[in-house]
C-alpha cells in the first residue's frame, strides 16, 4: 500500500531527513515513533506529496505521492501535525466544505464520528481548544472512509477518555481493512493500535519493530502470594521457574513469554492473590535495538 523509500530531504540548517525506508502492507497499523524534531512531520509531509524530496521517493499503491499528489490525495485521509483551518467558519462548514473537495457523499459517516467524539460541530473553529480542533481534524480525516490514513500525532491535544476512543476508533477501522500510518511520542499509543512500528532519530530511522514479537520479549514480574509458607518454599525452591525474591508467602518471579509453565507450577498450590507488573515496552525496544546494534531489530 505505501513504500517509502530512501527519502532524503535536507532543510538549509542541516536538519532534515536521510535515507528513510519503510513499507507499509494493506491492512497494517504502523507506527511512526520519534522524539520532537526528529523528522516524523517532515517524512509525513513527503508522503502527502507536499514536498519534493531531494533525493527517494514515497509510493501509495505505485503511484509517486509527489509526481501523482491529486490523484493520490484522494485516496488518503490526513490529519496534519497542525491543521490549518479557513478562517471564519464553523466546525460543521469546515468538514462541509471538505467533504466538497473529497467529492464523496460522507454524510453519514460524518454525522457518526461527530457524534462519537462528542463535540459540538457549530462552534466557529477560531473559538475551539486545541483538542476540539483536533477532533474536526480526526472526523476529516476518517469521514470519507478513505483505504490509507496517514495521522500525525493524533492523540495530542485529546484527554484520556477520547484517547482510548480514538483508539477503539482506529481498531474498528483496522478490523474493516483500512491501513494506517500514525506518528506519535508515546509507545503506549502505538503498542495499543499498530502491528509494526519504526523510531526515527535525527532524521535516520534506527529500527523497525514487529509490536507481537515485542510484547513477546516483554519481561513480567509476577509476584504470588501463597496460603502457606511452605507452598512459597516449595514453589521457590523447585527450580523450574526463576525467582527473583521470596519474602514468606510472597514469591516474585520473573516471566518472559512461558505464561504456561508459571500457571503449572503455581496451580500445584493454593494461590492467594497475584501481582503483574510489566516492564515498558520502550526499554524492550531499546534493549533489543542495543543488543543486536540494530541489525535484528530492522530486520524485523
Ligand atoms: N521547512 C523547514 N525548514 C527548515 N527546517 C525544518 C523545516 N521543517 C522542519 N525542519 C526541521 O527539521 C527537523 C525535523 O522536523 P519535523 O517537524 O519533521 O520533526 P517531528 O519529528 O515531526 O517533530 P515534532 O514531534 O516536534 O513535530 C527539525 O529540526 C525541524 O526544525
Amino acid at each position: 500500500m505505501l513504500v517509502v523509500d530512501g527519502l532524503t530531504k535536507l532543510f538549509p540548517g542541516g536538519k532534515g531527513i536521510s535515507d528513510v525506508s519503510f513499507t507499509v502492507e494493506q491492512g497494517e497499523v504502523f507506527g511512526f515513533l520519534g522524539p520532537n524534531g526528529a523528522g516524523k512531520s517532515t517524512t509525513i509531509r513527503h508522503i502527502m506529496g507536499f514536498m519534493k524530496p531531494d533525493r527517494g521517493n514515497a509510493l501509495i499503491k505505485g503511484m509517486d505521492t509527489w509526481k501523482e499528489q491529486g490523484t493520490v490525495q484522494k485516496l488518503v485521509g490526513y490529519l496534519p501535525g497542525e491543521i490549518a483551518f479557513v478562517e471564519g467558519m464553523t466546525g460543521k462548514e469546515f468538514l462541509e466544505f471538505l467533504a466538497r473537495m473529497q467529492r464523496v457523499d460522507s454524510t453519514i459517516r460524518r454525522k457518526e464520528l461527530i457524534e462519537r467524539l462528542q463535540f459540538d460541530v457549530t462552534t466557529p473553529i477560531r473559538k475551539m481548544s486545541k483538542g476540539m480542533k483536533q477532533k474536526v481534524g480526526i472526523v476529516a480525516a476518517f469521514m470519507h472512509n478513505p483505504e490509507l490514513i496517514i495521522l500525525d500525532e493524533p492523540t495530542s491535544g485529546l484527554d484520556p477518555l477520547m484517547q482510548q476512543l480514538f483508539i477503539e476508533l482506529v481498531l474498528e477501522e483496522k478490523a474493516r481493512g483500512t491501513t494506517f500510518l500514525m506518528s506519535s511520542h508515546s509507545f503506549a499509543e502505538i503498542e495499543r493500535t499498530c502491528d509494526r512500528a519504526a523510531i526515527i532519530k535525527d532524521g535516520v530511522i534506527v529500527a523497525t519493530n514487529n509490536i507481537h514479537e515485542l510484547q513477546s520479549m516483554q519481561r513480567k514480574l509476577v509476584a504470588i502470594v501463597f496460603e502457606h509458607p511452605e507452598d512459597a518454599e516449595a514453589f521457590a525452591g523447585g527450580g523450574r521457574i526463576p525467582v527473583e525474591s521470596r519474602d514468606g508467602r510472597r514469591v516474585t518471579v520473573a516471566v518472559q513469554g512461558n505464561y504456561n509453565e508459571l500457571i503449572h507450577e503455581a496451580a500445584k498450590y493454593k494461590v492467594r492473590s497475584l501481582d503483574i507488573t510489566a516492564q515498558n515496552l520502550e526499554d524492550v525496544f531499546m534493549q533489543y535495538y542495543d543488543r543486536t546494534g540494530g541489525k535484528e531489530a530492522a530486520a524485523l
